[in-house]
């Protein structure tokens, strides 16, 4: 969003915001879009019981920009008066005076005076944050997310991160900036809704928090709450726990799950293998919100403070709460009679058998590899360690405050399992204004008239009007007490204009898609983007493990031919984002996803490679000629650029280090006043340009957390002509920090085989331990459904 530059308030500046007068206090910061100033003001908020409050101030400069601010608006509203989201109070939006057609927008919101947890942990840099305090701060994260996945339809945040919590004056921490919330965003079914997903997820999220699956699209996860896309979440704890020692390639340390600890506080195991588990490449291995925040509060000792709401809307509807692992390895004998019985017959398939010819690709492959979660009651201990940081005591944990929410509502969370009717949901018709009615018309949610197993795809941007059967709209319960709506609209259906105008190509209304070129309307465009992505794909293939290198050849699964000496694109030279195109002609994973029985799904890889991948079936509606033969084409190049990797690798093993890996960033370092060999850089435009860290090494020289690989600028962006970002010229030898020597004590640790192609330049350990290990399987028994 282009933002004309605009004074700011002086203190005493009074403004009116919908029904409340706001003076001016101070000046607080400025967002990537937003000025932020605390104010006074009148009549004071009912919730906060407080006159004192922060005003968020955005120009926009047109209405397309102006609903992305409804969409932060609207998201406020559902959410309002949760404990650990800051709290909505009011808003409007005016035209400005600033630029011609432009709006502003003021958003009245609950003020946190101690700052973000960024500004907490900037605090912390030497002590570090011990494990009560991270898991504190992890309870508290996860009830607002929680509040915002269980939605119906659910709400994904997508920016999570250490900036976008804020802590209250009472201590409490808080989610807050909602400016680039969806609904789930299902895999992307051709090269136009590629495209769009690629756009989205690099306008809307912040690159080092982002989930396996929004970095890897080809693997063709939706992209999801629950455990689909706590990705952002994960990552923004594994900050929390390591930011000082995060050193290689984040795209990559994240799609193959590679972290380290620091070598200190030592962490319980248990919370190691949280860790582990949340950050699990695959997304069918992490918990939903309820599962993490249950074991979380478990290692806490204090009951878990909120309900499994999955588990309650299973029961509810008398299904399951459904969630593709491989069942194989689940023990079932762990679930309740009651449990069983709807795991088997969700195996058989009986409740989804009817909508499958409406399942997307993805949902296709997850189809009949379903099985019912398990949680465990909530249980009392009273034996609790208080907070150490300015956090609520135990007590003070109460119920959040949901409400009528999961009245009469249908329950199923997992539906895009059992329903791709692409959805608008009834937020749609709860908020909309006449100018999104037109749109939501399209996009309006079918459900059947038992209401049951209604769909779930609730955004999306991505989604094709392709359905018919939009007539039978059930307005589902009052969420929000607040329907002033000053500036709201449906959240839901904004984006289903935004997808609207992808597929008209109408570029007029949404500010998403700019360009005829960007939403990939002509052929040539359509391949050029699979061109590209392949490319792409070719090129991540060396910055990948060579097992994952392996395993993206088992998953192309047809016969190889050994390419001659086909270059491999220098590390990191290309977008890592691949496109989704060039898997889905193998037959032998088309028969593995149309038919995966429960003995062929026994074997984990089988399962694995099974999930990754589309159904050709339905992944293009009509596939042209012209596609599959550039479908085999490129399949060809890549099977020969991956075997040539291979054989090359074997002769050779590839040498990575953190600094072979992309660019370094640029950013100016800043010394912290408390530890002169750690920083933390808050960036403006933290959608794009996320939080950089940077560390001084025992040597002195600093060592900096390398900026994104498909990164060119230090807004993130790609240059507007390139089709890859620049090469990075490689750091000579003498250059690079010497990683320290490892302490005696530490030597006998066993490295995870996995993780052992990487060289880390860091005195961290890696704590893939026989320990963790062995938490792990337990977490599994205890969560079946969770962890495979
Ligand atoms: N309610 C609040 N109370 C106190 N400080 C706040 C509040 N809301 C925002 N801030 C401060 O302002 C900063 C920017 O706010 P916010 O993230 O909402 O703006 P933004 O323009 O969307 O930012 P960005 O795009 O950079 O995420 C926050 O990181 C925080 O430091």
């Amino acid at each position: 969003m282009n933002q004309p530059v605009i004074p700011n308030y002086p203190p005493g500046f009074v403004i009116k915001v919908g029904s409340h007068q706001a003076k001016i206090l101070k000046y607080l910061t400025s967002g990537g879009f937003a000025q932020i100033y605390s104010v006074e003001i009148s009549p004071k908020d009912e919730y906060t019981n407080s006159n004192i409050a922060c005003l968020k101030r955005v120009i926009v400069p047109n209405k397309s920009g102006l609903n992305v601010l409804r969409t932060e608006v609207d998201a406020m509203k559902l959410l309002k008066n949760n404990r650990h989201v800051v709290s909505y109070i009011d808003s409007n939006a005016a035209k400005s005076e600033f630029g011609n057609g432009s709006y502003e927008v003021f958003l009245l919101m609950e003020y946190c005076e101690r700052g973000s947890l960024l500004d907490f942990m900037n605090t912390k840099l030497r002590e570090r944050l011990q494990e009560q305090e991270v898991l504190n701060i992890m309870n508290q994260v996860c009830q607002g997310i929680a509040a915002m996945h269980k939605l119906l339809p659910p709400l994904i945040h997508r920016d999570i991160k250490i900036e976008n919590v804020l802590i209250s004056g009472d201590g409490l921490f808080k989610v807050c900036d909602f400016g680039s919330v969806c609904g789930i965003i299902r895999p992307p079914r051709n090269p136009q809704e590629l495209q769009y997903v690629q756009h989205d997820v690099m306008k809307n999220t912040t690159a080092q928090y982002r989930s396996p699956e929004m970095i890897d699209l080809v693997k063709g996860f939706p992209i999801e709450r629950k455990i689909r896309h706590l990705g952002s979440w994960c990552v923004a704890l594994q900050i929390m726990l390591l930011h000082y020692t995060f050193r290689e390639d984040r795209e990559v340390a994240i799609l193959n799950g590679r972290y380290q600890y620091p070598a200190y506080p030592i962490y319980s195991d248990r919370l190691k293998n949280v860790v582990r588990v949340l950050l699990s490449p695959h997304p069918v291995k992490r918990p939903n919100i309820c599962q993490l925040l249950e074991e979380i509060s478990k290692i806490q000792n204090i009951p878990c403070p909120i309900d499994n709401f999955y588990l309650e809307r299973s029961r509810h509807q008398g299904a399951v709460s459904v969630m593709p692992v491989n069942f194989s390895r689940a023990n079932t004998t762990q679930f309740t009679d009651q449990s069983a019985k709807e795991t088997t017959a969700i195996r058989v398939g009986k409740e989804i058998s009817p909508l499958k010819p409406q399942l997307s690709p993805i949902k296709s492959s997850y189809g009949p590899v379903l099985v019912m979660t398990k949680t465990t009651p909530n249980s009392f201990n009273s034996h609790h360690t208080p907070p150490p940081i300015g956090i609520v005591s135990n007590k003070t944990i109460a119920k959040p405050l949901y409400n009528s929410l999961e009245d009469g509502n249908n329950g199923l969370e997992n539906h895009y399992l059992s329903s791709s009717v692409p959805a608008i949901s009834y937020l749609a018709n709860q908020h909309a204004n006449d100018n999104i009615r037109n749109t939501t018309k399209l996009n309006i949610p079918a459900q059947n008239s038992t209401g049951s197993k209604n769909k779930t795809y609730v955004d999306s941007e991505t989604q094709t009007l392709e359905e018919p059967s939009l007539q039978h709209t059930r307005i589902l319960p009052h969420i929000s007490t607040d329907r002033t709506d000053n500036t709201g609209n449906s959240i839901v259906s904004r984006l289903g204009v935004q997808l609207r105008n992808v597929i008209t190509n109408d570029s007029s209304a949404s500010s998403s898609i700019d360009t005829v070129q960007e939403t990939g309307n002509s052929i040539k465009s359509a391949i050029e983007s699979l061109k590209n992505s392949v490319s792409g794909m070719a090129n991540n293939v060396k910055a990948l493990s060579v097992e994952n290198a392996r395993n993206h050849l088992e998953r192309l699964g047809s016969s190889y031919s050994i390419g001659s000496n086909n270059n491999i694109a220098k590390p990191n030279s290309a977008p890592i984002i691949p496109a989704v195109v060039t898997t889905h002609t193998s037959n032998s994973l088309k028969t593995a996803v149309s038919s995966p029985t429960h003995s062929e799904l026994s074997d984990e890889n089988e399962l694995y490679d099974t999930l990754h991948l589309p159904d050709p079936k339905t992944s293009f509606q009509s596939p042209s000629p012209l596609k599959y033969a550039v479908d085999r084409k490129m399949k060809a190049s890549i099977e020969k650029r991956v075997l040539n990797l291979l054989k090359n690798a074997e002769d050779s093993p590839v040498k990575k280090t953190a600094a072979g890996y992309g660019k370094y960033t640029k950013r100016p370092k800043m010394v912290s006043p408390t530890n002169p060999h750690y920083h933390l850089v808050r960036q403006n435009s933290v959608s794009q340009t996320p939080l950089i860290l940077s560390a001084r090494g025992s040597s002195g020289h600093p060592v900096v957390v390398p900026a994104l690989i498909n990164r060119d600028n230090d807004n993130g962006k790609y240059p507007a002509k390139s089709k890859a970002p620049p090469v990075v010229p490689k750091k000579p030898d003498h250059l690079r920090p010497k990683p320290p020597k490892k302490p005696a004590h530490l030597s006998s640790l066993k490295i995870n085989k996995k993780h052992s192609t990487t060289v880390l330049n860091t005195p961290a350990d890696l704590l893939s331990d026989t320990a963790v290990d062995e938490l792990e399987k337990s977490f599994k028994q205890r969560y079946p459904s969770t962890v495979s």
